[in-house]
């Protein structure tokens, strides 16, 4: 099949960055719960108005700080990475502006052709984590297949990660034996 999606995914250190959410009602508390539960390390500040309690009761748990008032375009520099969610459009596309004038990447939520990248499905099973993209074709597809993989792969795909990272070192610092090595020790798991 032709590849029609060229999104390229990247797993992003998220306790060495820092997140501006504005907005902060329904999908900000969308975007915040997937983040949270897929990074509890995330830093994140949240610039709203009107905060939601469902938002609000991330703090305490999570290092998340709060500014109760409308958004000031100098808010942009408080964050390495920005989500604008927002319920004005207007407003959602100044805040693009500005992240772009400072050079940062911008997720408008729900907003395909604002956004510099999107959010994805993601199922993590310990060290093992894999994102799912649909493209923006359709993010209920995302959501199911996350949890389709979350059903259906196995526990024991964090217990082998860990067997493989053990036995890295064991085959000495011949580069290419190594490969070899460990090619041969998983070639099993891509038998039908
Ligand atoms: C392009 C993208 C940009 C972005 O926001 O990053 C985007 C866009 C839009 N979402 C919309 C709606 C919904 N979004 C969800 C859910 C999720 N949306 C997520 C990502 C993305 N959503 C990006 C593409 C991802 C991809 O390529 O697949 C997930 C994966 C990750 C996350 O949000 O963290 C998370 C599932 C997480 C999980 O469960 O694992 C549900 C389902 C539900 O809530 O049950 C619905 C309602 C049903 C439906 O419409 O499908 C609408 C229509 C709004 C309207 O109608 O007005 C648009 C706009 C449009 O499509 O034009
Ligand atoms: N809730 C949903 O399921 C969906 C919502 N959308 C769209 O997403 C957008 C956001 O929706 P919701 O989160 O549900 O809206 P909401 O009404 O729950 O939250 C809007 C947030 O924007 C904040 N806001 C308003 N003016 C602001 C300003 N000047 N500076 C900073 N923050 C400001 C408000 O204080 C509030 O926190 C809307 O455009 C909506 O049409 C799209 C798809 C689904």
């Amino acid at each position: 099949m032709k590849p029609t999606n060229t999104l390229f995914p990247i797993f992003l250190r998220t306790d060495r960055l820092h997140i501006l959410i504005i907005g902060g009602g329904s999908v900000a508390e969308e975007k915040l719960h997937f983040l949270f539960k897929n990074s509890p390390d995330a830093h994140v500040t949240v610039v709203a108005p009107e905060i939601s309690d469902a938002v609000l009761t991330h703090a305490g748990q999570y290092d998340i700080s709060f500014h109760h008032r409308k958004y000031e375009s100098t808010d942009i520099e408080l964050g390495d990475l920005v989500i604008a969610a927002t319920d004005r459009s207007e407003l959602n596309q100044r805040v693009r502006k500005d992240a772009r004038s400072a050079g940062k990447l911008i997720n408008v939520a729900d907003k395909p052709d604002l956004c510099d990248f999107y959010l994805g499905g993601v199922v993590t099973k310990g060290d093992v984590k894999i994102a799912i993209s649909t493209n923006g074709k359709s993010p209920t597809l995302a959501k199911r297949l996350r949890q389709l993989l979350e059903k259906n792969l196995p526990d024991e795909l964090n217990v082998l990660a860990n067997h493989l990272h053990r036995v890295r070192p064991l085959f000495g610092s011949d580069f290419k034996r190594k490969v070899e090595k460990l090619n041969t020790l998983t070639e099993t798991l891509i038998e039908n």
